[in-house]
């Protein structure tokens, strides 16, 4: 029962899209396949007629201009279903494709805009999303148009000869009908079992694809020639698919002998029923042309169309199924609608006791993290790889929520902030791992604030801040110039220059906090210093967070927080907490001996 409602449900809501994107394709599809449908019944009818006048003419009983229009009738209906299918095929197909890629898309593409940021970070949401994007469109084509036009052209063929078989004997009807809905039981639950057991192949193809992406994707690529590991991720990969294949085949295997035998019963009584016209024949009850254009039926269209029903019916489902994923897909959880709440007016951080743990995992990242800071004050984060300096900054930014605690920014709790339409103009970050957007350079930084519409020289003035101005006045367009390798006339820059541009689009407009993850690993030292610089100028009165793990740049910081544990362990300026010994002094001295063994 909950196989036929999942189809049901899918098919109303292929329909609907249809209905509402093109009516007359749908319209037109259900006319031409009800016209296929009729062709075969149609088709007996008219051989028998061929045969009996044929034999009337050769008796010389009927004249010859007698016959025509039976022929006539007989060619349309050899022509019908040749025409129809190209239609199908060169029409409905590509045009239903289109329009249920636009609708699946657009709505999947909304449905991501809104969708919980946890749900990025989770292999299992991650898992569905890619299910719900690449299957439920193939399915969708195969529900529409193959099988819906399938359906009703079977349909209605096997009503016709059902008409036909009962006029020659009413029980035929049974004894070609009874195998068939047997036959159908059992492969309806086949189908189910054969879906279950492909769930674990498309996991293993899902973590395969995730490999083969590594080959083609240029950053990757760059990498794996520099370390010659393409041959070994090449021959990884080869080894995974010929597991996953020897998992598929098994499960082949398995289930060929069912498959096998499972269409048996439906051709056993397939022979039965043509002896039986035999008999009927034999015994005067039907007369030759009934005999021929029946048994024609029974070994020709009807089979296929009884088959084809079945196949609809127990393979519905299984395509019917994809849309579970589709389904879920629009479950997973969004971020809440976004209110009006106003920013708060000053920049001031507040952590108190702070615990976090990454949902479906079992340890805690965060500890009882607290510490304030004050409005305009510049602080560093430093700690140890892994001790969650970015998991903070994904709970301040308000991606992730505390599981106990909470973080107040301008005295206002983020529980409130986090879903204000207005956040985007809080804080001004950069990632280590920024966005390289393939677009101009214009669009590049104005990206950095949607809300405002700003002049070119606004624009301008903050590529200038960052000290990005000077080489994208030497660009072939300006700042109409498209960034990045995408396209033919894209400018491909530095990972420094790139590292300019993300953080002019950050800092664009009046951020009230400036976060920066790790922002100088891709500068060269003097680059590095000028950054700071021109960071210094452009920070200043704002609020302004540094995580870094070159440890001289905390000079430009009014404070440093060392963050171990999952809990601040020190707090102090560069100098109080080199004297005090602990572990920033630890990790400055082990920077400064290599700096050191470096210049010598
Ligand atoms: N999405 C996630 N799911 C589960 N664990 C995660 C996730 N992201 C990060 N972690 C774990 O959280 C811990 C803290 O990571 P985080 O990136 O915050 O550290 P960090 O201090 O910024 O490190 P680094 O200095 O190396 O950048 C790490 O052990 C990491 O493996």
């Amino acid at each position: 029962m909950e196989k036929v409602k999942r189809i049901c449900h899918a098919y109303r809501y292929l329909l609907h899209i249809l209905k509402e994107d093109s009516p007359l394709l749908l319209a037109s599809t259900i006319i031409v396949s009800f016209v296929q449908g009729c062709c075969p019944p149609l088709m007996t009818w008219s051989i028998n007629q061929i045969i009996e006048n044929g034999m009337r003419v050769a008796s010389g009983t009927l004249p010859l201009p007698h016959m025509v229009p039976f022929l006539i009738l007989f060619l349309a209906i050899s022509l019908i279903p040749s025409l129809v299918s190209l239609y199908v095929q060169s029409f409905v197909q590509p045009r239903t494709q289109l329009a249920l890629r636009t609708t699946f898309r657009s709505k999947m593409i909304k449905k991501l805009k809104k969708l919980k940021y946890e749900h990025f970070e989770s292999p299992q949401s991650m898992e569905i999303i890619d299910k719900a994007f690449n299957r439920t469109e193939n399915a969708a084509r195969m529900l529409f148009p193959m099988y819906f036009t399938s359906t009703i052209t079977s349909l209605v063929s096997v009503v016709g000869s059902f008409y036909l078989l009962a006029q020659a004997e009413w029980w035929l009807v049974f004894t070609v009908l009874i195998p068939f809905l047997v036959e159908f039981y059992f492969s309806l639950g086949l189908n189910y079992e054969i879906y279950n057991e492909m769930e674990a192949y498309w996991s293993m193809d899902y973590s395969n694809g995730i490999l083969g992406k590594f080959l083609s994707t240029r950053e990757v690529v760059k990498e794996n020639r520099l370390h010659q590991a393409s041959e070994y991720l090449v021959s990884e990969y080869q080894t995974r698919q010929n597991r996953r294949n020897r998992e598929y085949e098994k499960y082949y295997r398995k289930h060929l002998r069912k498959i096998l035998t499972s269409g048996n019963l439906a051709r056993i009584s397939i022979i039965l029923n043509v002896l039986a016209l035999l008999w009927m024949y034999i015994g005067q009850r039907i007369g030759l042309g009934m005999l021929v254009s029946l048994s024609l039926l029974i070994f020709g269209s009807m089979y296929k169309d009884l088959n084809k029903m079945t196949v609809i019916l127990s393979g519905g489902p299984y395509h019917a199924n994809t849309f579970e994923y589709y389904e879920r897909f629009f479950d997973l959880s969004e971020e809440p609608e976004g209110n009006d709440t106003e920013l708060p007016t000053d920049g001031s951080i507040e952590f108190r006791d702070v615990w976090f743990r990454y949902p479906g995992t079992d340890q805690d990242i965060l500890k009882g993290l607290s510490f304030k800071i004050q409005d305009g004050e510049k602080v560093s984060i430093v700690g140890e790889n892994g001790e969650g300096k970015t998991t903070m900054i994904k709970l301040l930014l308000g991606l992730f929520t505390p599981d106990k605690g909470e973080i107040l920014v301008g005295g206002q709790s983020m529980d409130d902030l986090r879903s204000s339409s207005k956040i985007s103009q809080l804080y001004g970050t950069v990632f280590q791992d920024f966005m390289r957007y393939n677009m101009t350079v214009k669009e590049n930084i104005a990206v950095g604030d949607i809300h405002h519409t700003y002049p070119e020289q606004a624009i301008q003035e903050a590529a200038q801040n960052v000290g990005a101005y000077d080489f994208i006045k030497t660009f072939p367009n300006g700042w109409d110039t498209i960034l990045g390798r995408m396209f033919d006339e894209g400018v491909d820059l530095s990972g420094g220059q790139w590292q300019r541009i993300a953080m002019a689009r950050a800092f664009l407009g009046d951020k009230k906090v400036l976060i920066l993850d790790e922002p100088t690993s891709q500068l060269d030292p003097i680059a590095e210093s000028k950054l700071y610089q021109d960071f210094a100028k452009l920070a200043d009165g704002k609020t302004s967070l540094f995580i870094t793990h070159r440890l001289g740049s905390t000079a430009i910081c009014d404070r440093i927080l060392v963050i171990a544990g999952g809990k601040i362990v020190q707090s102090g300026s560069h100098e109080e907490l080199v004297a005090a010994d602990g572990l920033y002094a630890s990790m400055f001295n082990a920077q400064k001996h290599w700096y050191k063994s470096c210049e010598s």
